[in-house]
Order: structure tokens, then C-alpha cells, then sequence
């Protein structure tokens, strides 16, 4: 049996607490139940879909890209969503949309991973890299300013390379992988900065609907052990290696901090989510403005400054 870590534990013969018949397999890290790996597919498959569902979050005859990055969250994201496209009919078309950062030893394995998905679940892949987009590969900016700040860039021109690729594949939306711990560890960051626009914003299930094409988190409320679980059980083909320019210690300090709240309580995660919604931002307090590119008329403050950094 597996428990919350993912070590092998014996059954011991007890009967799966939802089917009633079959052997438990593995306590489910969300509730803790005791269940069997038929049950446990069922139940992870059928709330992803009551997510979609309850929430809107695709329209029959949509094109929807997933970001594809070749990690477990979007792994199981580009296989849950055509395993529930076809069962329930949703009438979508999907397509693999991957970033190629230009990052040696980590993207260029992982965009493998991503070619043999593509071939494993019938979906057509897109790959645009920064190399073309920008001209840089991620070796080559952080060898021009190292690794302090890299990850800020990073992030701010997947963003713009995945609306890029979203639009030369002409789809209606772009599904990612953030899972509830990645959500709840955000919500707690922002906290931590007082960064009250962020944190009114990072909750949302659907964003960027004002802009040219909007993002969506069928994972909101999907727990990274269930995933890795989900993954490991379905023998699904996926890269596991941390990004070699990420050591984000104030981040890493965060999701340390909710694991360990997780093992003491499977809903802190649930609830770190709901204190996000939850919360009322005051109507004095001060937003940041949204900028737009004026180079490239992308929304982003960032993008001039750090081209500009890069002296392009
Ligand atoms: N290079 C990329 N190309 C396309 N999509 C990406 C890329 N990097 C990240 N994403 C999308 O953003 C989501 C969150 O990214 P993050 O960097 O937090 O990765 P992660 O938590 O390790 O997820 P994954 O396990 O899917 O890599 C991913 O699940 C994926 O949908």
C-alpha cells in the first residue's frame, strides 16, 4: 500500500472504503480514506470533471491547448482531459503546446517526454522556444546575468511564449497544470509579500479573460500527491527533474511549510485555497497597472524592462 509519501506499505487485507469489495490499495492523501486503485482512479477522474463542469471551464467545440511541459501535473492534465473529453462527450479539441526555455540537461529531456506524449495520447504538439521568439535561450541570459532574478524572467516570457504559441494554434483557451499545492503555496507567498493584486487574483480558476487568450487550472483543487500517485499507478510517461536555475528558497520555504501542515492536516491546503477567495481587498488599497509591451503589444510591465536589461 502506498501512504502520504509514496512508501510501499502492506494492505493488510482491509476492504476498499468506497466499493466495499474489492482490497484497499492505497490511503487516498486528500481524505485519508482507504481505497482500492479502481475506486481511486474513479474518484480522482470524476472531481477534475465536476471541477470543469461546476466551473465552465470549456465550451463544446473549443480548440483548448495544454501547457505541456513533460512534468506530472501537465502529463496527467494532457491524459485526464482526453480520457474525460471522450467519456463525457465534451466535444473539445486538444492540443499539446509546449515552451522550449533553451535550457540544457531540463527542458531539452523533458520536450522528449512531451514527443512520445504526443504520439501516447493521440494529441498534436506545438513547440515554440524563446530562441526564436526572443533570440535567447535561458543558458544564454543566465551566463549575461546570472542566476539572480532568472526565474522572474523566465516566467514572464513563458507566459508571453505561451500566448504566442496559443495563438498560431488558433485555440480558445490554454489549460495548465498549477495543482491546489501549487495554488496554496501562491496564496501564502502572496501573503508573505503583501502582494494584495497577486493574491486577489491567483484563486481564480479562469484568468486572462481580458486578454487575448485565457488560461485556465482544471487542478485548482487537485492535490500534487494524488497526481504523483495517479501517474505512478497509470505507468504514465513523464520527466521528473527539478529546472537546474530554479533554487527559489523563499518559495521552496513555503511549500515546506504547507507540506508539513498537510501531514498533519490533508485539508490546510483546501482551506490556505478558500482563505485566498475569501479574501475582501479594500477598495483604498493600491493596484499595481497591468502594462502593456510596447514592443510587441503583449500585456506585460516586465517584458520592455528586461528587454531592455538585455540590451535588444
Ligand atoms: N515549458 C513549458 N511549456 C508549456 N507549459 C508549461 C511549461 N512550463 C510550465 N508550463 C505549464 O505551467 C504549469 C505549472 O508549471 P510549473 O513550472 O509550476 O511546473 P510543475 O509544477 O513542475 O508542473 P509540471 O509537473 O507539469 O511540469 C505546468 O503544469 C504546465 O501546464
Amino acid at each position: 500500500m502506498e501512504d502520504n509519501d509514496g512508501k510501499q506499505k502492506k494492505a493488510g487485507g482491509r476492504l476498499c472504503s468506497i466499493c466495499t469489495q474489492r482490497k484497499a490499495a492505497l490511503k487516498r492523501p486528500k481524505t485519508l480514506e482507504q481505497i482500492c486503485r479502481e475506486c481511486f482512479f474513479d474518484v480522482f477522474e470524476e472531481e477534475i470533471h465536476k471541477v470543469i463542469i461546476d466551473n465552465q471551464l470549456f465550451k463544446s467545440g473549443e480548440r483548448i491547448a495544454i501547457g505541456a511541459s513533460g512534468g506530472k501535473d501537465s502529463t496527467v492534465l494532457a491524459y485526464v482531459l482526453s480520457e474525460l473529453n471522450r467519456r463525457h462527450n465534451y466535444g473539445l479539441d486538444l492540443f499539446l503546446l509546449s515552451v522550449d526555455e533553451g535550457i540544457t540537461g531540463y527542458r531539452d529531456d523533458s520536450l522528449e517526454t512531451v514527443k512520445r506524449n504526443e504520439v501516447q495520447y493521440g494529441l498534436p504538439l506545438k513547440v515554440v522556444s524563446y530562441k526564436d521568439l526572443y533570440g535567447w535561450t535561458m543558458d544564454e541570459i543566465v551566463k549575461m546575468i546570472g542566476l539572480k532574478n532568472n526565474c522572474t524572467f523566465c516566467g514572464v516570457f513563458r507566459r508571453q511564449a505561451l500566448d504566442r504559441g496559443a495563438a498560431l494554434l488558433k485555440v480558445d483557451k490554454v489549460a495548465t497544470g498549477h495543482n491546489a499545492d501549487d495554488i496554496a503555496e501562491t496564496v501564502l507567498l502572496n501573503i508573505l509579500r503583501g502582494d494584495i493584486a497577486r493574491l486577489g487574483r491567483c484563486t481564480s480558476i479562469i484568468t486572462g479573460e481580458d486578454g487575448p487568450i485565457p488560461r485556465c487550472k482544471p487542478f485548482k483543487y487537485t492535490y500534487e500527491k494524488e497526481i504523483v500517485m495517479y501517474a505512478y499507478f497509470k505507468k504514465l510517461d513523464y520527466f521528473s527533474t527539478e529546472c537546474i536555475y530554479s533554487p527559489n528558497a523563499y518559495r521552496g520555504f513555503a511549500r515546506e511549510f504547507i507540506k508539513d501542515l498537510e501531514r498533519i492536516r490533508p485539508r490546510a491546503i483546501l482551506d490556505i485555497i478558500k482563505s485566498g477567495e475569501d479574501f475582501r481587498i479594500s477598495t483604498t488599497t493600491k493596484m499595481p497597472e497591468q502594462g502593456t509591451c510596447e514592443r510587441c503589444g503583449y500585456i506585460s510591465s516586465q517584458v520592455c524592462y528586461i528587454f531592455s536589461c538585455l540590451h535588444i
